[in-house]
């Protein structure tokens, strides 16, 4: 097969979709497909894409569903015109720290699929545990506490791994696995997160963890490059960690070598080659990064279901604020990752307490928008007048680890104090509060990686080189305006052209750099030879301007006081032992 009629394929299992994208060799995009959780699949009962236990503040994912979206995608994409005769790689991302517990007979059923049965038919008894926890979980709260005091401290913790420990990270997450579930943990043979899992499904045998994602699990010690002893003890129960080691595999350190062709399955159902590579599938925010050739000050800024903020840096400076991950291509650079459980579900709960759009309106953001960019700055009335800023919990929070909840304040740059109703005008205010104070949290949290320009004649503060905005949000208008005026951006606030989909098309990068890269070739050559800047990606808003910059520094300050207040009334909440918190409506 020639370069110009290769294809390769990039998967995207995330929390609401599965999406895949096919492009060619040059980079082009072919075609791609969705298949929406709540929208498409049947037999689950699912609601944004997973399950709830509110008593145990579990979330979780049916595995069997997912299945369900891979034949579906595949035929889509078919339906499409796709030639998957033509596809000489794949690879693909999963939502990160998801945990799949395969059976003693799951990588039997794998290796044996008939072509005539969907996944769904053959595999729906190849798992010990039919539920894949959710990166949105917090039932870990005492298995948390457990592994941030394991290395002594939670510092010690992430330096060693890259994060302190998280409810939503697997090793605490397969701790409260093992003794809730002790029979199903004795009979799982293999544990793949959500990235793993779906490469071995087109792999047909258990595919190895990655790199990057290793570092999702607060077990992997990121400097030594495999499984921390004293952690894996803890997750374990025992010394002896031989039986969770072979549970869990060796994490694959190459995220562009082969795992192997494609599975017969594939083949003979859709048409695949033979031949076709596996590349390591990585975790989504890893696929994410490679979505363009990244450069040093860059940020993205991804508005998926979570809100997270990548930077890849050659800095490795674990704090337990932020997370360190390996980077899933290049040795020697790392992804910098800020992430919120409180991100595209919170604004839409906001967006929801809006009158609906009329009739026949194609924008379901076009209220929240509107009010978002006709309110003045904190929703002060005047510059001098008191700031108005919230936190907005719908889900308890990873930073700050703060209970559910919605928390109005006021703040004049002194003490903020908890709003009386009466100051905000509900629910109008709340649409510029609710992307301030996530914009605003990202900028506090950032600061220790951002730098000024190296050439700076306006003294321009340190910030990102360029903001590019990708996942479902990146298409608001109004968050991208706020995003310049709150982050900056020296060049500008900028968003792919397919930035719903920038996720599977990182991975359908790595597929080609997989195939096709010569020995030592590294990633960001490759594809930064391809890539084609006025095509692939436009500018969507300023970046930088100084004098709205400056005023929210007032803003960073508030925000943090406020997150600082209501820290401190949970933790006197929790000590009297009552349940809600000051300025929590
Ligand atoms: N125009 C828009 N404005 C704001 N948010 C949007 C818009 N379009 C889609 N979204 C958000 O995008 C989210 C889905 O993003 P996506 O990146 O596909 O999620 P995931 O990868 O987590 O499944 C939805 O929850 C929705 O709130
Ligand atoms: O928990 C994290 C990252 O640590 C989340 O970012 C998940 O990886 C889910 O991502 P989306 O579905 O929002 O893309």
């Amino acid at each position: 097969m020639t370069h110009e009629s290769s294809l390769y394929l990039g998967f995207d299992l995330s929390t609401q979709q599965l999406k895949g994208i096919a492009i060619t060799s040059k980079l082009m995009v072919a075609c791609e497909a969705v298949f929406d959780f709540d929208a498409d699949a049947t037999g689950f009962g699912i609601k944004k894409g997973v399950l709830t236990n509110e008593a145990e503040r579990e979330v979780y994912a049916p595995v069997t569903m997912w299945l369900q979206a891979i034949d579906a995608v595949l035929q889509r994409l078919q339906d499409k015109g796709i030639d998957f005769s033509r596809v000489r790689g794949i690879s693909g991302a999963g939502q990160q720290h998801g945990s799949i517990y395969w059976s003693q007979h799951g990588e039997h059923a794998l290796r044996n699929l008939r072509q005539g049965k969907s996944l769904e038919a053959q595999l729906h008894h190849a798992f010990s545990y039919p539920y894949s926890p959710n990166w949105m979980d917090s039932s870990t709260e005492i298995e948390m506490g457990k592994f941030d005091r394991q290395l002594g401290d939670e510092t010690q913790l992430a330096i060693r791994t890259g994060s302190k420990a998280h409810h939503r990270f697997t090793g605490p997450q397969i701790l409260r696995f093992r003794s809730k579930h002790p029979n199903e943990y004795a009979n799982t043979s293999r544990i793949s997160l959500v990235s793993s899992f779906l490469a071995s499904i087109f792999l047909g045998k258990i595919a190895p963890i990655d790199i990057a994602d290793a570092c999702g699990m607060n077990l992997f010690d990121i400097k030594t490059g495999s499984y921390n002893q004293e952690l894996m003890t803890l997750a374990a129960g025992s010394s002896d960690t031989s039986d969770l080691e072979s549970k869990l595999g060796h994490a694959a350190a190459d995220g562009g070598g082969s795992l192997g062709d494609i599975s017969q399955y594939f083949v003979l159902r859709y048409g695949f080659n033979p031949s076709c590579t596996i590349a390591p599938f990585t975790g989504d925010n890893p696929s994410t990064i490679l979505s363009l050739p990244l450069r040093p000050l860059d940020a993205i800024v991804s508005l998926g279901t979570s809100t997270t903020f990548l930077m890849s840096t050659p800095h490795y400076k674990p704090d337990p604020a932020v997370h360190f991950m390996n980077h899933p291509t290049t040795p020697g650079l790392y992804m910098f990752m800020l992430c919120y459980k409180n991100g595209g579900l919170a604004r839409e709960q906001i967006r929801d307490a809006l009158p609906p759009a009329p009739p026949g309106s194609s924008d379901r953001w076009s209220l929240f928008n509107h009010h978002a960019t006709h309110t003045r700055p904190l929703g002060a009335s005047i510059e001098s007048s008191p700031a108005k800023i919230a936190l907005y919990f719908p889900r308890p929070e990873i930073v700050p680890n703060v209970h559910t909840g919605i928390y109005r304040y006021t703040y004049t740059g002194q003490q903020p104090t908890v709003s009386s109703p009466s100051t905000w005008k509900l629910p109008e205010d709340d649409c510029r509060a609710i992307i301030e104070s996530q914009l605003l949290s990202l900028r506090l949290r950032s600061r220790g990686i951002v730098a000024p320009p190296s050439e700076n004649p306006r003294n321009v503060p340190a910030q990102p080189r360029r903001i590019y905005l990708v996942g479902g949000g990146s298409q608001n208008t109004a968050i991208a305006k706020l995003a310049g005026e709150i982050l900056g951006g020296v060049e500008g606030v900028y968003r792919l052209d397919v930035g719903g989909n920038a996720c599977a098309l990182g991975s359908a990068y790595k597929a080609v750099w997989a195939v096709e890269r010569k020995p030592g070739e590294k990633f960001e050559d490759l594809i930064g030879s391809r890539w084609r800047e006025e095509d692939f990606i436009e500018k969507i808003a300023d970046g930088y301007q100084e004098e709205i910059y400056r005023y929210y520094e007032k803003g960073v300050d508030g925000l943090e006081a406020v997150e600082r207040d209501v820290l401190k009334q949970q933790t006197q909440d929790v000590s009297k032992a009552g349940t809600t918190g000051a300025g929590q409506v």
